[in-house]
């Protein structure tokens, strides 16, 4: 079996981790500062709190969006209704404008 290579890392709170396996959340958003991941990349996932391995992850999308452009079909692919989905980006990054997509897939 050969060796899964990693192109990089990303965490996830662990709220999320059980949304994350069963593949009710597939996309994720985030600031500038995690604006540098590339279709293709493998990433290996691990929760905030205590750097826990739980999966990895391929990922097949990235576009910038404007907070103001999310709309439901944003919100159905993180497993939450459109006014959680704002809460909970304002409750992360403070008021924010311009965020990051990642669509992944499970490996
Ligand atoms: C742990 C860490 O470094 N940062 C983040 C940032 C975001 N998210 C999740 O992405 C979606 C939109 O922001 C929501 O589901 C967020 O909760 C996360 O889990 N972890």
């Amino acid at each position: 079996m050969t060796p899964l290579t990693y192109d990089g890392k990303i965490t996830f709170f662990e709220r999320f981790e059980a949304d994350i396996l069963s593949g009710a959340k597939t996309i994720t958003l985030r600031d500038e500062s995690e604006s540098h991941f590339r279709v293709g990349d493998r990433l290996s996932v691990s929760t905030f709190e205590t750097g826990r391995h739980f999966c990895d992850i391929q990922v097949v999308r990235v576009e910038e969006l404007a907070f103001e452009a999310l709309n439901s079909r944003h919100a159905v692919q993180e497993n939450m209704t459109l006014e959680q989905l704002k809460a909970v980006i304002t409750e992360i990054y403070g008021e924010i404008d311009t965020l990051y997509l990642i669509e992944y897939r499970l490996l």
